[in-house]
C-alpha cells in the first residue's frame, strides 16, 4: 500500500475546499450505427461556451434522471426516444466553482427522428477515438476515456 501522503487523490482529498450544492445533471451518448458520438458545442453566452458537451441538463424538481433526459433530448435535438432506451454507462463527479457536478451518462441507441440543433448549437458525430480533436468541459475528460472502452 502506497503512504497516503504520497499520493495524488490524497494531496487532493485534504486540501480544503468551501461547501458547495452538487447539482445533478443528465447527460447522452447517442450512439449510431457506425459507432459515432453526438456531441453539441455549447453556445456563446453560456457558461463553458465553445467547449463540447453530450446533449442533456439539469434534472428538475420531481423528474427521474431518465425522464429529465427523454426531455432534454426533445427540446434540445428534436427526438423523441424513451426511458427504457437509456442505459446506464458512467458518470461525472467534479467540482466546478461555486458548485459540484455530478452527471450520469446514459448510452442511447434507439431514438426517432433526425438530432436537429433546437437551440442554435453546432453537431458532430464523433468516433470515441477522435473525441480528443473536440474541447470539452473539464468534467467529461475521464468519460472520453471510459467511451473509448465502453462502447
Ligand atoms: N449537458 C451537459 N452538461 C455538461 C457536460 N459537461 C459539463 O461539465 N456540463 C455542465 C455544464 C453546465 O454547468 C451543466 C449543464 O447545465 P445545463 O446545460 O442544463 O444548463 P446551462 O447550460 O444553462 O448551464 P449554466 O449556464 O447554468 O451553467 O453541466 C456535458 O457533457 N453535457
Amino acid at each position: 500500500m502506497a503512504a497516503e501522503g504520497d499520493t495524488p487523490c490524497w494531496q487532493e482529498e485534504v486540501r480544503s475546499l468551501p461547501p458547495v450544492r452538487t447539482v445533478l445533471v443528465v447527460a447522452a451518448a447517442l450512439v449510431d450505427v457506425d459507432g459515432r458520438v453526438l456531441l453539441a458545442q455549447r453556445p456563446p453566452g453560456k457558461s463553458l461556451a465553445g467547449l463540447w458537451e453530450f446533449p442533456g441538463g439539469k434534472v428538475h424538481e420531481g423528474e427521474t434522471p431518465e425522464q429529465a433526459l427523454v426531455r432534454e433530448l426533445r427540446e434540445e435535438l428534436g427526438i423523441d426516444t424513451a426511458s427504457s432506451c437509456l442505459a446506464p454507462l458512467t458518470f461525472a463527479s467534479h467540482r466546478y466553482d461555486g458548485f459540484h457536478l455530478l452527471m450520469p451518462l446514459y448510452a442511447c441507441r434507439v431514438w426517432k427522428g433526425e438530432p436537429t440543433p433546437q437551440e442554435g448549437q453546432a453537431l458532430a458525430w464523433v468516433r470515441p477515438a477522435r473525441m480528443r480533436d473536440y474541447p470539452m468541459p473539464p468534467a467529461d475528460l475521464p468519460l472520453v476515456a471510459m467511451l473509448r472502452d465502453l462502447l
